[in-house]
C-alpha cells in the first residue's frame, strides 16, 4: 500500500504507530533553560528509556507495528542530496549566528554516520563539541564570551510525537508549532512525508510554513465524520478555521468541534484534559468542564463555513454529532478536586486507545485508572517515574499512522 497513513478514529485497533525514544537531548537540560524548553524537571534518562521500551513493547504485544522517527529520518537522509538540503534547512532554523558557524556545524555533522548524525541533531550541539570555528565572525566572538552552552539547542520534547504533525484520514497536518523551541521538530516529519519511500506523497491538510499555530495534541479524530480540535495555549482559532476549510467536505469529514479550553501550562493541549477511550466513552478533567466553550464548524452547500456556538452540555453535543444514544464522561481522579488536579498534572486524562475500550495509561494515575476500570474500560499500565516529567502521557508520546476502521 502506498501513502500508508489511515486514521479515521481515536480508538480503532492501532496498526502502525510512530515513536521517538528520548536520549541525549534530555541530558542537555539544565535548570536555567527548562522553562523555555518546556520542561518542569529533569528526567533520569536511563530510567526514562527503560520505561519507553516497556511502552513500545506493550504496543507491539497489542498488535501495533512500532516505527521510530530517527530510523525513518535516517533512511531518508542516506541520500546525499537530501541530507545537504535537510542540514541547510535545519541549521538555518536553529538560529545559528553566522555563515562560518553554519559551515563548521555542517562539516562536523557530516563526519558522523547518518543515524548518529540524526541523534546528534536531536540532542543538540554543545559549544564544547566543536573546538574551533574557522574565520570567526564578530557575532561568533561576542557569543562566545556570553557563554551560551549550545550552538544548536536540544529537542527534548521530540518524544512527544503527537504534536509536530497529526494523521487525519489519509492525510496529515504538518504543524506550525506555537513555540520556536518545538518548531524544528516538524522538519523531521516534513522530510519523512516528502521523501520516505513508504510515506512520501501523503496529502497535507496544513503545512509548517503557515502563519497560525496548530499542534497535534489538540487534534482528535472522534469518528470518520467528526474531528475535535482544541483552541488552547498551543493551537489558534485561526489555524482551526484554515484546517476546516480544507478538510470539511473532503473524505468523510463533516464537522469540527472546536473546544475552547483554558490557556494554562497544565492544560497545554486538548488531549491533556479530554481523550476518547471507547465508542461512547471519554476521559475528561473536571477542571475544564465549567469554563469549556464549544463551537461546531460545518461546511455549507455554498462552500462557506457555518460556525455555531453550542449551548448544551458536552455530553449532549457529543451524542448529537457522533450519533450515539448517550455518552459516558469518565472524570480524571474520579472527579475529586485534589485527585483530579494531581493526576491530570501527570497526564491522568492522557490515555492512548489501542482498540475500542482498551487503553494504555501511566501507572501513577491510580485513581483515574480505577475510575476507567469501573466504567468497563480495560486499562494497561506502563511505568511512569521519569517519562512523566516531560508533561506528556501515552497519547502525547505516540502518533498513530494506521488504525483499523470501526464497523
Ligand atoms: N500532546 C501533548 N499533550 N503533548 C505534551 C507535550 C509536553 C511538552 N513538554 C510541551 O510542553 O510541549
Amino acid at each position: 500500500m502506498k501513502n500508508e497513513v489511515h486514521v479515521y478514529s481515536e480508538i480503532g485497533q492501532l496498526k502502525t504507530v510512530l515513536l521517538h525514544k528520548p536520549y541525549h537531548e534530555i541530558e542537555n537540560l539544565v535548570p536555567e533553560y527548562l522553562e523555555r524548553l518546556l520542561f518542569d524537571d529533569i528526567a533520569y534518562i536511563k530510567q526514562a528509556r527503560i520505561e519507553h521500551d516497556v511502552f513500545a513493547d506493550l504496543l507491539r504485544k497489542n498488535g501495533a507495528e512500532v516505527l521510530y522517527l530517527s530510523d525513518l529520518v535516517s533512511e531518508v537522509l542516506e541520500n546525499e542530496e537530501i541530507k545537504n538540503k535537510f542540514l541547510d534547512e535545519f541549521i538555518d532554523e536553529g538560529n545559528v549566528s553566522s555563515v562560518q558557524l553554519k559551515k563548521t556545524l555542517i562539516e562536523y555533522l557530516k563526519n558522523f554516520e547518518t543515524k548518529d548524525m540524526v541523534e546528534k541533531i536531536i540532542s543538540g550541539i554543545r559549544t564544547k563539541d566543536i573546538p574551533e570555528i574557522k574565520n570567526k565572525s564578530l557575532v561568533d566572538m561576542v557569543n562566545e564570551r556570553e557563554d551560551y552552552p549550545f550552538y544548536l539547542d536540544p529537542l527534548p520534547n521530540l518524544y512527544f510525537q503527537r504534536d509536530p504533525f497529526a494523521t487525519i484520514g489519509s492525510g496529515i497536518t504538518l504543524n506550525r508549532m506555537s513555540t520556536i523551541t518545538r518548531n524544528r521538530e516538524t522538519i523531521f516529519a516534513k522530510y519523512i512525508f516528502d521523501y520516505h519511500s513508504r510515506f512520501k506523497g501523503v496529502h497535507k491538510w496544513y503545512d509548517r510554513n503557515e502563519k497560525y499555530a496548530l499542534e497535534g495534541g489538540d487534534e482528535l479524530v472522534l469518528s470518520n465524520k467528526v474531528l475535535a480540535i482544541g483552541i488552547s495555549q498551543r493551537t489558534t482559532a485561526k489555524a482551526i478555521q484554515s484546517v476546516a476549510k480544507r478538510i470539511l467536505g473532503k473524505e468523510s469529514f463533516e464537522t469540527i468541534l472546536a473546544f475552547n479550553i483554558p490557556k494554562a501550562r497544565a492544560y497545554m493541549h486538548l488531549d491533556t484534559v479530554f481523550t476518547m477511550v471507547d465508542h461512547d466513552s471519554f476521559t475528561i478533567h473536571p477542571g475544564i468542564e465549567g469554563p469549556l466553550e464549544l463551537y461546531s464548524i460545518r461546511m455549507d452547500k455554498d462552500n462557506s463555513l457555518s460556525i455555531k456556538f453550542e449551548k448544551e452540555e458536552l455530553s449532549t453535543i457529543l451524542s448529537k454529532y457522533l450519533d450515539l444514544p448517550s455518552v459516558n464522561l469518565i472524570r480524571c481522579g474520579g472527579g475529586d478536586f485534589i485527585d483530579a488536579g494531581r493526576e491530570q498534572w501527570s497526564d491522568g486524562s492522557n490515555t492512548l486507545a489501542i482498540s475500542p475500550g482498551k487503553v494504555l495509561c501511566y501507572d501513577r494515575n491510580y485513581v483515574t485508572n480505577e475510575a476507567l476500570r469501573k466504567n468497563g474500560i480495560e486499562v494497561i499500565e506502563m511505568p511512569s517515574y521519569e517519562l512523566s516529567r516531560g508533561r506528556g502521557g501515552p497519547r502525547c508520546m505516540s502518533m498513530p499512522l494506521v488504525r483499523e476502521d470501526l464497523n
